[in-house]
């Protein structure tokens, strides 16, 4: 593995344990469940990304699940390969049988403690509950040396009863201590000062790992795994693309970057190699079908675009201006200037000599111009839609006929009829007339305004990209007296390019069989 990438490189600085939990708690979002053989892709790709603990499955819920976390255990390198079991004792012996072949083997055992789960979940007193909390971690640590024990509801649970649930736990052999904000419940100040008081108040803490797992109900998941590791975490459980129950679990993604990015108030070290991220994040949309919003922190498909004008003029000038950290620290190839109504000058220019069109002055301004009015009528103004628009510009420079309006009457009730403005040698002359359909009527008009004995051999129209607001691309070809003469125009409006396009071919016609006349 790579140091460079990792959320920091400098061994001084406290560890931080990544333990990705996208195949169990991740796996528990309705319609998120994922074969065996997508399981053990993704297990592949969190260990070679450095992920030091992965929760596997829940063994004990199904055949297919014990056989993924068995499967996954069987081809694990260096990772901790972790299953999840209730207290039961058939749940924990099947979860050491699933987790057995992993080089190295982890129970996670799990109980609630809060009074609303003891009471109307498991319909247990505090006593029962604490009896179980010392029988399932003994149980667990005579299968493996590596058990993690979780207070289900830690959060809302009565601080004096978690103390005495988690001194259990530690005396009975858990090596990991994990408090769980499982409804996404608490907030920084309050899950901070919770893990500190946790920690001041037992007496054996330090022969344990801390460990943070926090939902996202309220949008702080992250941020309450933060304030953990402030206050004496060293393992936080986390998801890619924050997928969990409900709203999910803390991101991986955001925990990680911002240990790297903000390292100098998050003094924090992990092994993860983050160029592996964006890769990640696809993979687990990929396999679950479950769409990464775009504005998603780190890896939404906008974490890297600027499409205004003044932030795209500023990360031309330096790209410090508008991102904190680099795209392909996260594995995202690059920067994207999207060019949209919003988009300056300066924008355009470059993505035009992007696409070796190098223009100035009086042409750039009006090719500028041309691109505003497209994308004012345009969602998503695409390279090839520049490239039509500045092709356009270029050819119509030095013609006889210019395009000046177009208004058409299509549709059932016809009849269909195009009244057309065109400047011929600097004077505006107007015409209307009725066709075979519209196109027909728009050509019909054009050739009472300039009439000519060539034909239309071809007519052809495609769009230049998706959608129903794609550019249409009009390509005609004119041919009589043996002159041949072709035409091209692009515009949203399929009439519009069609008169364009008509009159581009019309016009090299007209040049054509003038230089003949004077040959
Ligand atoms: C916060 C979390 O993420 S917890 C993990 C959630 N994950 C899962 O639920 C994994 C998938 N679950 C399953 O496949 C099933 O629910 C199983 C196999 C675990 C259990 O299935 P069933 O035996 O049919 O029980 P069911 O799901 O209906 O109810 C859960 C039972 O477990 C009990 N229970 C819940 N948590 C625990 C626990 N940590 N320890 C012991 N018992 C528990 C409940 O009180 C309930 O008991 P009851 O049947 O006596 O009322
Ligand atoms: C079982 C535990 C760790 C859990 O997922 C939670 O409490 O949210
Ligand atoms: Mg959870």
């Amino acid at each position: 593995m790579t140091s460079k990438n990792t959320a920091a490189n400098d061994a001084t600085k406290p560890r931080i344990l990544i333990f990705d939990t996208t195949m169990r708690d991740g796996e528990q979002s309705p319609g998120a469940s994922m074969t065996l053989n997508e399981k053990l892709e993704l297990a592949t790709l969190l260990e070679s990304m450095g992920v030091d603990i992965i929760e596997a499955g829940f063994p004990a819920a199904s055949e297919g699940d014990f056989a993924a976390v068995s499967a996954i255990a069987a081809q694990s390198k260096s990772a901790v390969i972790c299953g999840l079991s209730r207290s039961t004792p058939n749940d924990i012996d099947r979860c050491g049988e699933a987790v057995r072949k992993a080089a190295r083997p982890r129970i996670h055992t799990f109980i609630s403690t809060s009074p609303v789960h003891m009471k109307h979940k498991l319909k247990m007193g505090p006593n029962a509950v604490l009896e179980a909390v010392g029988r399932s971690v003994s149980q667990a640590r005579n299968l493996v040396d590596d058990v993690e024990w979780s207070a289900e509801d830690a959060t809302r649970t009565e601080f004096d009863f978690l103390c005495k649930c988690i001194d259990t736990a530690i005396a009975s052999g858990a090596t990991t201590i994990n408090v769980p904000d499982t409804v996404g419940y608490s907030h920084p100040d309050e899950y901070g000062a919770l893990i500190r008081r946790l920690i001041e108040n037992i007496p054996n803490s330090d022969k344990v790992i801390w460990s943070a797992h926090c939902h996202n109900d309220l949008g702080l998941a992250v941020a309450n795994s933060l304030a953990g590791m402030a206050n004496g975490v060293r393992q936080i459980e986390c998801t890619i693309n924050g997928l969990g129950e409900r709203a999910g679990n803390a991101a991986l993604e955001e925990i990680v970057m911002a240990m790297k990015v903000r390292g100098d108030t998050l003094p924090y070290e992990t092994h993860i190699d983050t160029s592996y991220l964006a890769r990640a994040s696809a993979m687990v949309s990929r396999i679950t079908g479950f769409p990464v919003q775009y504005n998603k922190a780190i890896v939404g498909k906008n974490a890297f675009a600027h499409e205004s004008g003044i932030h795209q003029d500023g990360m031309l000038k330096n790209s410090e201006t508008y991102e904190i950290m680099k795209p392909e620290d996260v594995g995202v190839a690059k920067t994207s200037l999207v060019m949209g109504k919003l988009s300056g000058r300066n924008a355009f220019r470059d993505k035009l000599e992007s696409m070796g069109y190098f223009i100035e002055g009086d042409a750039l301004n009006d090719a500028f111009k041309r691109f505003k009015d497209l994308a004012d009528r345009k969602k998503h103004v695409f390279d090839d839609d520049i490239i039509a628009l500045v092709d356009e510009q270029l050819a119509a420079e030095g013609e006889r006929i210019a395009f000046k309006r177009l208004r058409v009457v299509a549709g059932t009730e016809g009849p269909q009829t195009a009244e057309i403005d065109l400047v011929i040698d600097g004077e505006e002359k107007y015409s209307i007339a009725r066709g075979n359909g519209p196109v027909d009527a728009v050509f019909n008009a054009i050739r009472q305004l300039v009439p000519h004995q060539a034909i239309l051999e071809l007519y052809q129209v495609h769009a230049v990209t998706g959608g129903t607001d794609a550019q249409a691309t009009v390509s005609v070809r004119l041919n009589g007296d043996d002159i041949m003469a072709t035409g091209r125009s692009s515009d949203p409006d399929t009439l519009v390019a069609s008169a364009k396009a008509y009159l581009h071919a019309l016009n090299k016609f007209e040049v054509r069989k003038a230089k003949r006349k004077a040959a």
